[in-house]
């Protein structure tokens, strides 16, 4: 199938709820709207899921759950791998459809059909390597027995920054270790999951494994799923706040949880570092997703001995963006998400210019409709400043100097946070060394991007639990189980 205009696409998307297999439509039920955040019109009217539709949902998932575990991985795996080359035939639909309900600019989108898909294509590949193992017991006096079974019925809930990646990373293991599953994604990006929904029904998804809830009432709806004591397992991605509350409820069930929570990245450049290459990490690290990414560099800590030249540099770089309609051909820096993300962008940067720092690049928000703010460079920002301490979430690069190694590891480490880290240096001794020193599941050596879907993604402190893709993804949805034998 070719690409669609914007109009064809969005009258083409599913804007009712998929329940159990089936398309409920919006009927009598009551609809919430999606903004294009390039001009703050509403993009579609989507179905507004209840509770009682969430019970339904939990029903088809532990109905269809047996049949589903027992389904030879192969034909998991093959189904996977179907929905992965569909999708693939279809990137520029998926691409177009995630800048106008998110905002980024299109070769952003691209990527992360690019990148979502693909955890499609890996965990077809993990499901039939699920292993176990057989070993004699110490004593002699029998046998351990090891298999791994699906965790069961499991309930995902999705942020709107990556509306495709952020909902795969979950599926593609789920569905490849033999779980069912209900994804409620973000209220502001549904229409992204409810396409990928039609895509694993044409593909012969069997009815009851997935179910995708878009509802404007997150907690009414996904409360009673976190009590019912046949949901098994909660996967949650999104702010660090709302995963501590999730996670009060999901621990008084004793629910399997998985946490990709907030981040709070340092961008750590040597003396010693190739500054152009130093550069060009922190550019791709500051504005990837247009600076709305859990791994976004929020923290520039740079020796002082470079730092001029640093700055002056990324400020020539980050210069070059081109704000707009993420439609726009031209365009390379979409708008913000919606007018609180702004606003969040907009104090955060005037906390920093009040206590001190130099405004290098940008820092004022255009006139006219829709939620942009522009690449913007600050330097010297005082140690206070609330934007070294909260994520931004928006293309604002925040530099201070460090002198020492020690000093640099400690205000690396300075945050509740520890998602992801970034270092610049050519000496491997202390690339190691600072690695290990880093509070952080993820560290980046010379390189601004670090996502792969083949590498264990997650982070420590308040950044989360757990871990997606990579070898370790399929695990957060398989139980261990220990047969003992004579
Ligand atoms: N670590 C990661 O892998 C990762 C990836 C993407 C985003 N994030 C983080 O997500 C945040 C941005 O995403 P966001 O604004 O969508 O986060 P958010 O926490 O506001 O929302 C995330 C999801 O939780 C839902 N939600 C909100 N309140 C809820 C409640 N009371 N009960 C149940 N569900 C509820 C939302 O509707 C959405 O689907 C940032 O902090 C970012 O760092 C982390
Ligand atoms: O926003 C966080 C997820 C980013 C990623 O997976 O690369």
């Amino acid at each position: 199938m070719g690409s669609m205009d914007t109009s064809e696409l969005i009258r083409s998307v599913p804007t009712d709820l998929f329940l159990g297999g089936e398309w409920v439509p919006s009927g009598n039920r009551a609809t919430f709207p999606v903004h294009d955040p390039a001009t703050g019109d509403v993009l579609a009217e989507v179905a507004d899921a209840a509770p009682e539709d969430a019970m339904r949902a939990l029903d088809a998932a532990v109905a269809a759950g047996r049949d589903w575990a027992a389904t030879p991985p192969r034909e998991r795996a093959e189904l996977l791998r179907t929905v992965w080359s569909k999708i693939s035939e279809r990137a520029d639909d998926f691409a177009l459809l995630m800048t106008l309900e998110m905002g980024k600019a299109l070769p952003e989108s691209r990527s992360e059909v690019a990148y979502g898909t693909e955890f499609l294509r890996w965990f077809s590949e993990e499901a039939v390597r699920i292993a176990g193992r057989y070993t004699p017991a110490p004593a002699g006096n029998g046998r351990i027995l090891v298999t791994k079974q699906p965790v069961g019925p499991c309930l995902a809930i999705t942020p709107w920054n990556f509306p495709l990646a952020m909902g795969t990373r979950k599926i593609a293991p789920a569905l490849a270790a033999g779980c069912t599953m209900l994804v409620k994604p973000a209220s502001e990006t549904p229409l992204t999951l409810l396409l990928l929904a039609q895509i694993f029904a044409e593909a012969g998804l069997p009815a009851g494994v997935l179910s995708v809830l878009p509802t404007s009432r997150a907690g009414d709806v996904t409360g009673p799923l976190l009590e019912d004591p046949r949901l098994r397992k909660l996967t949650f991605t999104g702010s660090t706040a709302v995963g501590r509350a999730l996670a009060e409820k999901a621990g008084r069930s004793l629910l399997r949880t998985s946490l990709e929570l907030g981040g709070n990245a340092p961008f750590v450049v040597f003396d010693d570092a190739d500054l152009d290459a130093a550069v060009e990490g922190a550019v791709a690290a500051k504005l990837r997703n247009g600076g709305e990414a859990c791994t976004a560099a929020n923290r520039f800590h740079v020796a002082n001995s470079v730092r001029e030249e640093f700055v002056t540099k990324l400020t020539e770089r980050m210069a070059s963006y081109r704000l707009g309609p993420g439609t726009d051909p031209d365009t390379t820096l979409g708008p913000l998400i919606n007018e609180n993300q702004k606003k969040t962008v907009i104090e955060l940067v005037e906390d920093a210019v009040a206590g001190g720092a130099r405004v290098r690049l940008g820092g004022e928000t255009p006139e006219g409709p829709g939620w942009f703010y522009p690449a913007t460079v600050l330097d010297d920002v005082p140690r206070s400043a609330r934007i070294l301490r909260e994520e931004v979430f928006g293309p604002v690069a925040a530099v201070t100097g460090f002198d020492t190694e020690d000093e640099a590891i400690a205000a690396a480490n300075d945050t509740e946070y520890g998602l992801a880290a970034y270092i610049f240096t050519r000496d491997l001794d202390r690339a190691l060394r600072v690695s290990d020193a880093l509070e952080s599941g993820i560290v980046g050596v010379n390189r601004g991007v670090v996502s792969d879907v083949a590498a264990p993604f997650g982070g420590i402190k308040s950044s989360g639990v757990g871990r997606e893709g990579g070898t370790e993804g399929i695990e957060e949805y398989l139980e261990t189980k220990y047969i003992a034998l004579r």
